[in-house]
């Protein structure tokens, strides 16, 4: 099977600092990549450079396009990349207000994504919208309310329908329930976890928190310090981890 996204020496400085440095992974069809290390340590880097928001110093990132096979992102021109980004690519925030539009209504935040992509049939555009604020379990009846009257879960369920009303294959998530209470993160991970399997989606997920990827990601990435220090099973490196520092993130001796 050939990966839906292969990195391949991703490494970026900012000045003399490293950011991340020479980090190689393979990703394949409906499968969720978690990557973890504490405060620092890169994964906000590296999610920006894989997702084309940031232009490493090295490395390539190729992607299997529908429509010509496999791509090398960084070498797309910015509409090219734009559109991979508006059809094929989903970004998750970890701050909902800047994935969504807070000045228009929730249905009109999902709505104009499928306008980007084409759409131009206004009952089609609301009965999807209404479909999706649905699975996302926001009420049909708050369709015409701002993100601003919503609670920071209901904002962050509508950010995930705004990005995958489209049928996105692969999404980033930067810390997708960073912020939230306890119980709302609960939910809305479960929430995640259906969509993500129901829609057969692949995902990298950026996150602090082992109980996000324990329940999200089938493979695991630890990084440190820029450089990645371990990789495998989700529950593998999490009950047996190999790394000393794995097993004091495990521990939780770390302040992740
Ligand atoms: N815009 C920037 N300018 C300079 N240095 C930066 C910048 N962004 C990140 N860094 C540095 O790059 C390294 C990796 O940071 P990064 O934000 O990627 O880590 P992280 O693991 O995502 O941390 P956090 O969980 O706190 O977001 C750190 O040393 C950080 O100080």
């Amino acid at each position: 099977m050939t990966p839906l996204l292969q990195v391949k020496g991703v490494t970026k400085h900012y000045g003399a600092r490293l950011g991340c440095g020479d980090v190689s992974l393979d990703l394949y069809p409906g499968e969720v990549m978690g990557i973890v290390g504490e405060s620092g340590s890169g994964k906000s880097t590296l999610l920006s450079c894989l997702a084309g928001h940031l232009m490493p110093d090295a490395g390539e990132v190729i992607y299997d396009t529908r429509a010509q096979g496999p791509r090398d992102v960084l070498g797309m021109s910015e509409p090219e990349r734009r559109m991979l980004g508006r059809t094929d690519w989903a970004f998750v925030h970890q701050n909902p207000r800047d994935g969504l539009r807070m000045g228009v209504s929730a249905g009109a935040n999902v709505g104009e994504r499928l306008m980007a992509v084409g759409a131009r049939h206004y009952g089609q555009i609301r009965e999807q919208a209404v479909d999706w604020l649905g699975r996302v379990e926001i009420a049909a009846d708050r369709i015409d309310d701002r993100p601003r009257a919503f609670s920071g879960g209901m904002q962050q369920r509508l950010q995930i329908a705004r990005n995958l009303v489209t049928g996105p294959r692969l999404v980033f998530m930067d810390e997708p329930t960073g912020g939230l209470d306890v119980s709302v993160q609960a939910r809305l991970l479960d929430l995640l976890r259906g969509l993500v399997r129901e829609m057969g989606l692949s995902a990298i997920v950026v996150t602090h928190d082992l109980a996000v990827v324990r329940l999200l990601a089938d493979r695991l990435m630890v990084m440190k310090d820029g450089a990645v220090v371990e990789t495998g099973l989700t529950d593998q490196v999490l009950d047996d981890p190999q790394h000393g520092y794995t097993q004091l993130l495990v521990s939780s001796v770390l302040q992740v």
